[in-house]
C-alpha cells in the first residue's frame, strides 16, 4: 500500500494511505539511502510502500524518490544528517517587524540558503495587528523590497484571521515547510489555517507517541483546502550548505543578476574594482540591508556557521 510520511516520532512513522488511514510504521531492514549519512532514512514528506501486519501497524518497505530534501547535520562533528523534510514545494518564512522583530539578516540567511536548495520562499508578516504606524510603514518598505527581488510577500494576523484567505491560496495544493523564529506565530498560524487542528493531532498520535512531544521532529498536517503544512519545531532555518566565497552572489538573486557586469568574473563585491555591485549599492538598487547580509555571510564562512547547520 502506498503512504505519504505524515509524522516522525523516533524509530515510528506515521502514514497517510492513500485511502486515508493513519497507520504506525517501522523500517524493515536496512535502508540506506545513496549519497546521504542519515539518522532519520525515512522523513516527513516521503511517499512509502507498507506492509501491513495483523496487529494493524505496518512495515515501511519501500520509499520513492525524493523530489528534494532538507538537512541539517545531526551535531556539529558529525558527518550524519538528520532529514527535517522531503518532497517540500514552498517554504513560508513567517516573520515579525516587532513582539519579536526579526532581522534582515536572519531574513536574508534564510532565503540564501533555500536558493542554495532551490525551495521558493514566499515572506509572511504576521502579527499585523499589534504594529504601530511605523512598523506598518517599515513593514511595507520590506515587502516591496523583497517583492522586488523575487519573494512573494503577505501580511496577515494570525490571530485575528486577517490576511489569511491569500495565504489559504498559496497553500493550496502544494507542501509548504513553516519556518520562522521562536515566538513569531507558527504555531497561532496553523491553528487559524486549521481549525479542528487540535482534534486531529490527537487522532494520529498513536500509542507508541508517549514522551516524544519534545517538539524536535517535523509533522506535516493537511489543510482543508487541499495541501500539506510542514511545521519544525526548533528548526530556523535550512541546513548545511557548503560554497566557495566566488559562489555567495548565487544565493542573493538581485546581486548575482548584478554581479553579470562586475570587471572580474570572481569577484566577492567587496574591495575589487570595477564591481557592479558595489556600485548598485551606491546608487541605491541592490538595498544596504541585503549588502550588509551578503558581507555578514562571507565572514561567516570562515567559521563554517554553515557547515554546522543551526
Ligand atoms: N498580536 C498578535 N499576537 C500573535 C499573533 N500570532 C501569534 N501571536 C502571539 O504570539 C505568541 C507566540 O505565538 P506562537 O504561535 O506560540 O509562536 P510560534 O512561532 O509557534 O513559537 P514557537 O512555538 O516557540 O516556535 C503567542 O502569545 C501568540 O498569541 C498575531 O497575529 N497577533
Ligand atoms: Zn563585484
Amino acid at each position: 500500500m502506498r503512504g505519504l510520511v505524515i509524522r516522525n516520532t523516533g524509530s515510528w512513522y506515521v502514514v497517510r494511505t492513500d485511502d486515508g488511514q493513519f497507520v504506525d510504521s517501522k523500517i524493515k531492514g536496512n535502508f540506506r539511502l545513496k549519497g546521504i549519512r542519515s539518522t532519520n532514512p525515512v522523513a516527513v514528506g516521503d511517499f512509502v510502500q507498507i506492509t501491513v501486519n495483523a496487529e494493524g501497524t505496518a512495515f515501511i518497505t519501500e520509499i520513492e524518490d525524493r523530489k528534494n530534501y532538507i538537512i541539517r547535520k545531526a551535531s556539529n562533528l558529525s558527518k550524519q544528517s538528520h532529514i527535517i523534510a522531503a518532497n517540500v514545494d514552498q517554504a513560508f518564512l513567517i516573520v515579525t517587524v516587532s513582539h519579536p522583530e526579526t532581522s534582515t539578516t536572519f531574513i536574508d540567511r534564510f532565503l540564501a540558503s533555500a536558493e542554495a536548495y532551490r525551495v521558493p520562499v514566499s515572506l509572511v508578516f504576521n502579527k499585523t495587528d499589534c504594529y504601530d504606524a511605523d512598523d506598518l510603514r517599515y513593514m511595507e518598505g520590506m515587502m516591496h523590497l523583497y517583492t522586488t527581488i523575487g519573494y512573494p510577500c503577505h501580511a496577515c494576523s494570525a490571530l485575528q484571521s486577517l490576511g489569511i484567505d491569500a495565504l489559504r491560496d498559496s497553500l493550496k495544493g502544494r507542501t509548504t515547510l513553516l519556518s520562522g523564529h521562536s515566538g513569531v506565530g507558527k504555531s497561532t498560524l496553523l491553528n487559524t489555517l486549521i481549525p479542528d487542528l487540535n482534534v486531529r493531532t490527537a487522532e494520529i498520535s498513536a500509542a507508541h507517541d508517549t514522551g516524544m512531544h519534545t517538539t524536535t521532529f517535523s509533522e506535516m498536517f493537511s489543510l482543508p483546502g487541499g495541501g500539506y503544512v510542514i511545521d519544525t519545531p526548533g528548526i530556523k532555518g535550512f541546513g548545511t550548505f557548503d560554497f566557495e566565497k566566488e559562489e555567495m552572489a548565487h544565493y542573493f538573486r538581485e546581486i548575482f543578476r548584478i554581479s553579470a557586469d562586475c570587471k572580474y568574473n570572481n569577484c566577492t563585491h567587496t574591495h575589487e574594482p570595477g564591481c557592479a555591485v558595489r556600485r548598485a549599492v551606491e546608487e541605491h538598487l541592490i538595498s544596504e540591508s541585503r549588502y550588509a547580509s551578503y558581507l555578514n555571510m562571507l565572514e561567516d564562512r570562515h567559521e563554517s556557521k554553515y557547515r554546522q547547520g543551526y
